[in-house]
């Protein structure tokens, strides 16, 4: 296998073994850098004499073109050319105007140019911006387009304004199209209509002076029409604009009026609002469903999708964005930085000259492992590992074997299939100290018992990952699928435009952040550590992270393993290293697992993340890309099918990030109509960032202004609210005989579901609540209750819950939200029992802030790099979205009346249903206490304040309690139990 074969043939890293060991507290740092510089040097100047990698015998487009035209990704370039096309549509727009008015007077002006001179010419010439004017607007509209040509106009002016403001309301594409079109075929109409009237009969001086209309190019053509077909010139152009009607706006049906009761029947059919309580879309008639039987009595016309379907759109470069601002124009998903060549082309040679780039660094770094690049380089990206074997590479001598590696890839192997050259650069692989050795060996010699160096390089083989691959969306699946008279629920928003990657910031190729020192450093402090204790090691392999470093060690026979768990603490002193996690055993393998922070953190960019084929291709529903894991691939998960999520985190270490790198993800892959978001925001200020994407994205209760909510008291009503909307789905599928919201969804889109008898494409349902703490503070219960209800049942009709808070502890955290949250997620927390609370283990508390985070799934518990998201990222992807066409209001929630059936009236006359379900408990309490407080219901029974005042304003009428009496509680008209138990028999029940 290559791999392996790679393994034995790599030369012998760098023994140290004879060497005498530094003391320790100088082996633990890296030496300065001034004192490595010139080794470093000659590390360079060796890896030059070093035997050559063959290099690619092609060259890679991506990297040519990425060089020579550098400046494009230049954004002062990008708006240098924006407002010059700005100003050049202002400019043609003038010089265009003024030639209907001075044209004719400039015609001999610019005819004669050769005879006169420029000057006099000027002062000659009519055109308001001089003879420049006229001479382009002569061009354009008198030798070119006739008055056409005034559809240049927009064109120019849409580029400009596609790459100066990077706004997605417009499409240039669509505009180039529709104005090359009209420019063409009025010019040649107009053409024609011009030579009829030349006819012998028609007056000369009209047709003279009409000239202009058509242009030289209309005109010509228009005599080359009559020439060749005559009057068929006429049948020819309706027949063109006929069909670039149908293609452009992708007519497939024809709505010609029906005649009698079908007709009638049909016009009746209701437009579907984008969803049952909000208003009808003003473009409800396309997006109508009907029966099929409907359908095919329905000769209705329907206006599909001006979108490419995604299979005839071709992929977009990065590149080509760059040249053309316009690639987000393309409903395509997919962006890949590099080639402008075909996209079959710019793949295969990017990966084949990865793979031989990558073998080549791997080649260097078999000779000198111990500097490995870390990973996650933009074009390098996802890649894969670049596996550095290293074999032989300890320096002491004693001991087991010492690898590290890649985790993607157990083996310490170095199959390179790396897309990209690494960024590892041979002077910092090359050790200089060492000869390269005809052979390697795994195996500790007699004289070198220290455990053997193997260091895999993570990451640039991270095959999970699409090198530079960009798919920023995938079209519904469903809808791929569907036959054309399916129904469509984009439709509404058909050109809405998915957000690209450029909305995101590049950080580019990622730094080498592990040193060798610093590695060999680590390895010898847990050999003599783990040593001190007796327990001896048979090999320790390394997997480095972007936060953290994996030991993986094999103990000698024999060792109990909960005799290392019980060292954490020792080796954590002693690798003076804050965050050492023990994984004993680890799950799968026979080994036992240190993390070592990483003296250097690499911080994981959310653009990295969304830019592998593994988020950019997933078939998941609600994917989330939460960052890398130790190994350092893509962490992609379904939030459809987790259902829910729990997330925990002291302040400070990174749950906001975390929260909008989950919106992010989501809103990078799912579509207005297929994704509704209600955020719970009580720290006011976390979420209101995505206000913008209101009527884009986000649901709310009716006759409520802010769709975010920030105030406690209305979380129970929207809890409620998305409870009642749970039980409508399951009514409704229940009533389509489907089991979850795919199969009912699927069934609607193939318009077997009536929506006259209330059926409706369901949006996914996202509830974010930013902290959970602060509503149980004031709420208890009455959040509690339906929080537990909505993750208990909500799963199956897509509404999934992501609740977040500060504090896990257990008043917050309660056994029944904890049991109806199987996926829960901890970012460092201050203690062992958060974490216990939280994870049902330990191990939170000991994680290095920043994003660094463990994710539970059951009885897995994994250890994860959230990307970073920025909040001017956040805010640039929810103009992108929101200065988009939308829908006219938020996705409306049922409305709820009263928190729990609750109202006024007189307790004699009211139905017992409508009487609050604690009214009774309530009673007591205030009966007991002797005190009409709307706060001591509210503490003694945890309510919410609007339900206690409620409680309160029944028991008014019941005669429980006296009137309002400012700010003294209420006097207690019942003056002990045993005369409230026979008023409450009083009540009708
Ligand atoms: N994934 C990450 N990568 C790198 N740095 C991060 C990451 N997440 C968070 N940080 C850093 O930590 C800081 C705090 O993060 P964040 O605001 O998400 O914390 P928080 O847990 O939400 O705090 P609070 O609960 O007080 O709002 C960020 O400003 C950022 O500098």
């Amino acid at each position: 296998m290559a791999k392996n074969t790679y393994k034995q043939d790599q030369p012998t890293p760098v023994s140290r073994g004879n060497e005498p060991r530094p003391p320790r507290a100088t082996s633990a740092r890296p030496a300065p850098a001034e004192t490595t510089a010139p080794r470093e040097n000659r590390r360079a100047s060796e890896a030059k004499a070093a035997p050559k990698v063959p290099r690619p015998s092609f060259k890679l487009p991506t990297f040519e073109l990425g060089g020579m035209f550098a400046f494009v990704r230049d954004r002062r370039f990008q708006l240098f050319l924006g407002f010059f096309f700005l100003l050049g549509s202002l400019y043609l727009t003038i010089a265009f105007l003024s030639f209907l008015f001075t044209g004719h007077a400039d015609q001999s002006v610019v005819a004669g140019l050769d005879r006169t001179p420029v000057k006099e010419a000027g002062q000659e010439s009519g055109n308001w911006l001089g003879l420049v004017g006229a001479m382009v607007a002569q061009v354009f509209i008198y030798k070119g387009f006739g008055v056409a040509a005034f559809a240049l106009i927009p064109i120019v002016f849409f580029l400009g304004y596609k790459i100066v403001f990077r706004r997605a309301g417009v499409s240039v594409s669509y505009v180039l199209a529709l104005c090359v079109f009209i420019m063409g075929w009025l010019s040649v109409l107009l053409g024609y209509v011009v030579h009829s009237m030349q006819a012998p009969d028609a007056d000369p001086a009209l047709s003279h002076r009409l000239d202009f209309l058509s242009g030289g190019i209309g005109y010509e053509a228009a005599l080359w029409l009559d020439s060749l077909i005559g009057w068929g010139t006429v049948l020819l152009l309706a027949f063109l604009l006929i069909s670039f009607v149908v293609f452009f706006f992708n007519v497939t049906t024809l709505n010609l009026p029906r005649f009698g009761t079908e007709q009638e029947e049909s016009n009746e059919a209701a437009p579907v609002p984008h969803n049952q309580f909000s208003q009808p879309s003003p473009r409800g008639n396309y997006a109508t469903p009907a029966t099929l039987e409907e359908e095919e009595k329905d000769f209705g016309m329907t206006v599909r999708s001006l979108r490419p379907t995604p299979a005839a759109a071709p992929p977009v470069t990065a590149q080509a964005f760059e040249d053309d601002d316009d690639s987000d124009d393309t409903d395509v998903p997919v962006v890949m930085s590099g080639s402008v060549a075909s996209p079959a082309a710019s793949v295969a040679p990017v990966a084949g000259a990865g793979l031989l780039a990558g073998a080549g660094a791997a080649v260097a770094g078999a000779a000198l492992p111990l500097t490995v690049a870390p990973a996650a380089a933009a074009i390098s990206a996802a890649g894969a590992a670049a596996t550095v074997a290293a074999a032989g590479a300890t320096a002491a001598s004693k001991g087991p074997s010492f690898s590290i590696e890649s985790a993607m890839d157990p083996e310490p192997v170095a199959v390179l299939p790396t897309r990209v050259p690494t960024p590892l650069s041979l002077a910092d692989l090359a050790d200089a100290d060492a000869p390269l050795p005809a052979s390697t060996s795994q195996q500790p010699s007699a004289t070198n018992q220290q455990p053997t160096l193997q260091i895999t390089k993570p990451n640039e083989l991270d095959p999970a990952a699409g090198a530079d691959m960009a798919v920023i969306a995938d079209e519904d699946e469903d809808a791929d699928a569907m036959p054309a008279v399916n129904y469509d629920p984009t439709l509404d928003l058909s050109r809405y435009q998915y957000p690209t990657l450029e909305l995101l910031n590049d950080y580019g190729q990622a730094k080498a952040q592990v040193t060798k020192e610093e590695l060999e450093a680590n390895k010898d402090r847990i050999v003599e550590t783990l040593g001190h204790y007796g327990i001896n090691i048979a090999s320790i392999k390394a997997t480095i992270g972007p936060t953290v470093t994996l030991y993986e060690i094999v103990p000698d026979a024999g060792v109990r393993i909960s005799k290392i768990k019980s060292l954490e603490d020792d080796i954590a002193l002693s690798l003076a290293a804050l965050g050492i996690r023990i994984i004993a055993p680890i799950p799968g393998k026979g080994t036992i697992g240190i993390e070592v922070p990483n003296t250097k953190k690499e911080m994981v960019s959310i653009r990295s993340v969304f830019s592998t084929e593994k988020f950019a291709h997933t078939e998941m529903d609600l994917p989330i890309a939460f960052g890398r894991t130790i190994t350092n691939e893509v962490f992609v998960v379904d939030l459809a099918k987790m259902p829910h999520l729990l997330m925990a985190g002291a302040t400070g270490q990174g749950k906001s990030v975390g929260l909008n790198v989950i919106l992010a993800s989501l809103l990078y892959k799912r579509h207005p109509a297929q994704l509704k978001f209600v955020l719970v925001d009580p720290k006011k200020v976390e979420l209101s960032i995505f206000n913008k994407i209101e009527r884009h994205f986000l649901a709310k209760l009716p006759d409520t202004e802010e769709a975010i909510i920030t105030d406690t008291k209305k979380v129970v009503n929207t809890l409620n609210s998305l409870c009642m909307e749970m039980d409508r789905r399951y009514d409704l599928l229940k009533d389509a005989g489907c089991r979850n919201l795919k199969e009912y969804n699927r069934k609607f889109i193939e318009r077997r579901l009536n929506p006259k008898k209330g059926h409706r494409y369901l949006p996914f349902i996202v509830l974010v609540i930013d902290e959970l703490a602060d509503l149980m503070m004031t709420a208890g219960k009455e959040v509690e209750t339906p929080i537990a209800r909505l993750a208990q049942l909500a799963r199956a009709i897509g509404i999934h819950l992501i609740v977040a808070t500060q504090r896990p502890s257990v008043n917050v955290i309660t056994g029944i939200i904890k049991a109806n949250f199987p996926c829960r997620i901890s970012f460092k927390v201050t203690s062992k029992i958060d974490s216990r609370t939280i994870l049902d283990a330990g191990g939170a508390d000991q994680l290095v802030g920043q994003g660094d985070m463990l994710i539970s799934q059951g009885s897995d518990i994994i250890r994860v790099q959230c990307a970073f998201i920025d909040t001017p990222e956040v805010d640039r992807l929810c103009d992108f979205v929101g200065e988009q066409q939308g829908y006219p209001d938020a996705y409306m929630l049922p409305e709820v009346v009263g928190e729990s059936g609750g109202g006024n009236g007189d307790l004699e006359d009211m139905d017992p249903a409508q009487r609050d379900s604690m009214f009774e408990e309530a009673a007591r309490v205030i009966v007991t206490h002797q005190q009409g407080s709307t706060s001591l219901l509210q503490r003694r029974l945890k309510l919410g304040y609007n339900r206690a005042g409620r409680l309160i304003d029944q028991l008014e009428h019941a005669g429980v309690v006296g009137p309002f009496e400012g700010s003294k509680a209420r006097e207690v008209l019942i003056p002990d139990e045993y005369s409230l138990e026979q008023l409450l028999n009083t009540l009708p029940k």
